[in-house]
This record gives C-alpha cells, structure tokens and sequence, in this order.
C-alpha cells in the first residue's frame, strides 16, 4: 500500500473535491424535491443516536469524493493504530488510548508497552468506584465525623469541562442531598464564591490534575485547604493539619509523587496515564466526582455509551460510518466551502456546557499550523466551536445564521423524552421545545423565496430582507433520551469527529503546545506586579504601560 499522503491538498480526491465544488450549485429544495429518498438515504444511526445528515449542501458524489479523501489520507489506518496503542502522538511521542478507558471486561487484553492497559484501568475504576460509594453512602467522614453534603471539583481545562458538563447533562442521575461544585479559574472570586455558603465539615475537595503542575489548580487547592484549616479551627500541628486533609481532599492525577508532595496521601489518590490527554479524560479518574455524583452503576452506563461509538467508528464501513461521515464534512465545509465556525446547538438545557467544553474537544486538538511530519499546513485546519442551548440562540445570534454573508454549518441536538414533561395549560412544553428546533433546521435548509415573501403582501420595498436564502447546512442528531450512556454516545461521536479532521490534514490532534507560551510568559511577567523592577523594565512598551496602568490603578 503506498504511504498515505501527510499533505491532503496533494491527495488526487482534493482536486477532484475543488473541482466538484466548483461545478456545484448547492440546492437544498431542488435536491429534496427531486430525490424523495435523500432523506432516508443520508440517516444513519450510530449506537442511540440517529442521525440526519441529509440537509448538508452534499449529493452523493460529493460523499464518495469525501470518502476517496478519507482512504488517501490514510485516516482509517491512523484511526485503528490509534485503537492498537501506537504512539500516533509524535510530538509527545505518546500513545493515545482514551478508547481503552471504556473498554468492558471479558475482551482480549489490550497489551501495549508491556503494559496490560484493561487491567490497568479496570483497578483504578475500581478505587474510584470504592470512593465514590464510601461517599454516597456518608461511610466517609469529614474530620468531625459529619458526612459528605458537598463535593469540590478543583481542576481546570480538561480537569474540569468534562465533569462540569457531564454532572449538568446527568442532573437527573445525581444522588439527593450530595451536590458537586466546580473551581476553575484563577480569579480568586471562583474559589471565594464558590466556598462562601459552605461549611467545611461536609466539605471534600478533589484536587484534578493531570500533571499536577497547573498554576491555576495548584493555587485553588492551596487556598481551599487553608479555608478548610480556617473554618476548622485545625490548630497548626502538622498532625491535626494532615488529617483535616486526609479526611477532606483526594487527588486524581498521573503524577502521583507531586500529589505527595502537597500533602495528600496517595491512598486518597486516583491516577490514570500519560496515554490520555486532558481533553479526553472525562471517562478516566478524573470523572471521580461525576462517579460520585451519579453513582458506579450509572458510571459503568456512560462508559458503554463511549464504547459503543467507539466500536461502530472501528467497524462500520465507511458510508454508514456517523463520525467519519462527520468529520468528513466538516473538512467539505472548511476547505472547500470557507466555513470558519461550527454551531453545536443542543435543545436540552442539561447540555448547556456542552458547546463550551467541545471548544476544548476541537479547537485544543485541531488549532495547527503544522503537520506531524514536521511540514507547514497547506490549507486551513480547526474551525472555531461555538454555541448555546436552543432555544436561547434563536433570540439571540441565530439571525446571522439565516441571514448573514458567513455560512455557519450548525449540528442540532434534540432528545424525544423530556427529564421534566411540564405543560402549559394544555400545551407540551417539550413539544414546544422540539418544533422549534424542527423549524430551525427546516428554515435553514429551504429559506423562503421573494415569491413567498410576497404572498404574504409584504411591502415590495421589504421584500428583500425578509428573504431567506436557505441552504444553510445543518446536522439533526437525536436520542430517545439523555441518559449516561447517550452522553457517553455523544461525547464519542465528537472525539472521533475531531480525529477525522485532524487525520484529514495531518496534524497531531492530540498535543496541545498552543498553550505553553502564555503559561511561561504569565510566571515571568507575575514578579513585575509585586515590585520587581528589573522584570517590569524588561517588558515592551504596551506590556509595561499596562502594568503601570494596573499598578496605579489597583485600590
Ligand atoms: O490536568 P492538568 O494537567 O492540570 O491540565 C489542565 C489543562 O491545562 C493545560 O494547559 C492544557 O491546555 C489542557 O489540555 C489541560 O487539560
């Protein structure tokens, strides 16, 4: 087999695509009209999720061109060594196995580097599991011995978007009279105001760090711990002050010898494995506060619900494959048609953080200039995630959807079951909820001509801006209901979405080097604030002329 090219603009598929986009006049209402299988034709159903991919500005061809794409660029290889363990991330030179977090017991065992990965995951889901049922049923203690009413999750970037969203998303799975809270941001006001109404008797803090070398997560865990010493009244005893922390923080982490060195025992201290990258660890230890959330039982649901997309990525054929297909066409919308955005609108107020932490998913593994064998990008790489839950966008930016010069192709998220089935006097709100969403999808697609606008003896002069131009590409994805397991669905489906793209245009996905420079420039510039003269001199201009600002400034 020849060398899958790194480069996907050499690929013979690229030009046939600009080609083939070039002759294409994108016609939604002319396509459906003429074709009454499209619909059909373009759902496909992946583990609970269905699908509807027809109202993409797609005809066949074009599929069978994004699919040519696929095979030239070598991405179902990367995908299966991806699966086998390879160490697809160079630069790093790391494998990534976040597939091998939700595998199930009973298959073969995943051996790589010697290492028998199953077993390796199954033992620590197995101390996260002890933990978190020692903490629903209140066997865990604080140092008073009062239980457990509230748990601190403090972690931030992929220690803390997938727990938050994921215990919003399951609100209706999490155990009366336990609650989670989430801690991020350096702001001192997160911690603050997140401790304030708390007493920290019944107070247990998770530490969530990968490295365990993260500014912002290191400095709240310091300061959670002296609000937990303060409100104790813990005297200064070493004694007394290890086991106030003994009793009320755990850590998660892959390194554990630093989790030791801020006091915590390593018996409180979950780990995972340099295989899994921050953004893809949800399903890891540092789901522990979920798990206590929600309970081991509805854990085990979510991880299936990974699994199952995972293997219907690894096995089904191309043309029926829902993440590829995805992923595919967002390649169709951002090299070939200028897509700079992706919309993902959820029509579950549950999944109100689901936009904010695929902005991580995507942008952390796809934001690239350069492919992993070294060589600058020749075409535009990550567009930009963004989005809020229906129906709120729609009062708010969804007319730059409709109308607006940018195309924005836009994924739906709809689930059929409502988690509150409210009505108005006679009408189903959640019925509401789904029309609307039904009609964005529908507006976008097929607008409304100037004839239309007419009909309804609008004002010759009005005529124009009351027109929508349709063919606005959209992605209806809907579940019977949002359970554990279709959380887990989702989140898959937009891992493997992600890893599409990335394979397309030959970037490692999984480093995130982006962030580096801001984190070094930030310790460097911080003893500029406190009185260094030497480090505010050595600043530029507008640096320093801020920093004078702010010094003056600061009452
Ligand atoms: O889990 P940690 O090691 O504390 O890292 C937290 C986050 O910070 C980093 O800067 C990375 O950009 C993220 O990928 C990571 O999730």
């Amino acid at each position: 087999m020849a060398t899958p090219s790194h480069d996907p603009t050499s690929t013979a598929a690229w030009t046939a695509l600009l080609a083939h986009r070039d002759a294409l006049t994108p016609d939604l209402r002319g396509w459906f009209d003429a074709d009454p299988g499209r619909a059909d034709r373009f759902t496909v159903d992946v583990a609970d999720l269905h699908v509807d991919l027809s109202k993409n500005l797609v005809t066949d061809e074009t599929l069978e061109l994004l699919r040519d794409l696929a095979e030239q660029t070598g991405v179902v290889d990367r995908l299966q060594a991806m699966f086998a363990g390879e160490r697809i991330n160079v630069t790093e030179d790391r494998a990534v196995l976040h597939t091998a977090l939700r595998r199930p017991a009973g298959l073969d065992p995943l051996v790589v580097d010697g290492q028998d990965v199953d077993a390796d995951v199954r033992a620590e889901l197995a101390k996260v599991y002890a933990f978190a049922g020692k903490v629903r049923s209140g066997e865990w203690t604080g140092v008073t011995g009062q239980r457990i009413a509230t748990v601190v999750n403090i972690g931030i970037g992929g220690s803390d978007l997938g727990p938050v969203m994921a215990y919003e998303a399951l609100a209706a799975s999490r155990q009366e009279g336990l609650t989670c809270r989430f801690v991020s941001n350096i702001d001192p006001t997160d911690l603050a105001e997140t401790v304030a109404d708390l007493d920290p008797a019944t107070t247990l803090f998770i530490v969530a760090s990968k490295t365990f070398g993260t500014l912002e997560t290191l400095t709240n865990a310091r300061l959670a711990r002296q609000w937990l010493w303060d409100g104790l009244g813990t005297p200064e005893a070493d004694d007394e002050r290890r086991a106030a922390v003994a009793k009320h923080f755990v850590a998660v982490s892959t390194a554990l010898e630093k989790v030791a060195d801020f006091g915590i025992d390593t018996d409180n201290a979950f780990g995972f494995w340099d295989w899994v990258g921050g953004r893809y660890s949800v399903d890891s230890a540092i789901g522990t506060s979920l798990a206590v959330a929600i309970g081991p039982e509805r854990f085990e649901e979510f991880l299936a619900g990974f699994h199952a997309v995972d293997e219907h990525v690894r096995t089904t054929p191309l043309e029926r494959n829902v993440p590829l297909l995805m992923g595919l066409l967002n390649v169709w919308y951002v090299n070939f048609l200028g897509a700079h955005t992706h919309a993902v609108l959820p029509y579950s107020q549950y999944l109100h953080r689901f936009p904010a932490y695929l902005q991580q998913l995507t942008m952390e593994s796809n934001g690239k200039g350069v492919r992993w064998d070294g060589e600058a990008v020749t075409c535009d790489t990550g567009e930009v995630f963004w989005g809020e839950p229906g129906t709120n966008g729609q009062h708010a930016f969804y007319q730059l959807i409709h109308q607006g010069t940018r195309l924005v192709p836009a994924d739906f998220v709809a689930f059929a079951t409502p988690q509150h089935a409210l009505v108005d006097g006679d009408t189903d709100v959640h019925a509401l909820l789904l029309s609307n969403f039904f009609a964005q999808t529908k507006a976008l697609a097929f607008g409304k001509t100037a004839d239309e606008v007419r009909a309804e003896g609008t004002a010759e002069d009005v005529v124009p801006a009351r027109v929508f131009t349709g063919n606005r590409p959209t992605t209806s994805i809907m579940a019977a209901a949002l359970t554990p397991s279709v959380l887990g669905q989702l989140i898959a489906l937009y891992e493997h979405i992600t890893f599409t793209q990335g394979a397309v245009w030959g970037i490692d996905s999984f480093d995130q080097w982006g962030v580096e420079l801001g984190k070094q420039l930030a310790l460097q510039i911080a003893p500029a604030l406190t009185g260094d003269e030497e480090a505010l001199q050595s600043q530029d201009s507008s640096t320093k002329a801020l920093i004078d600002w702010y010094l003056a400034h600061r009452a």
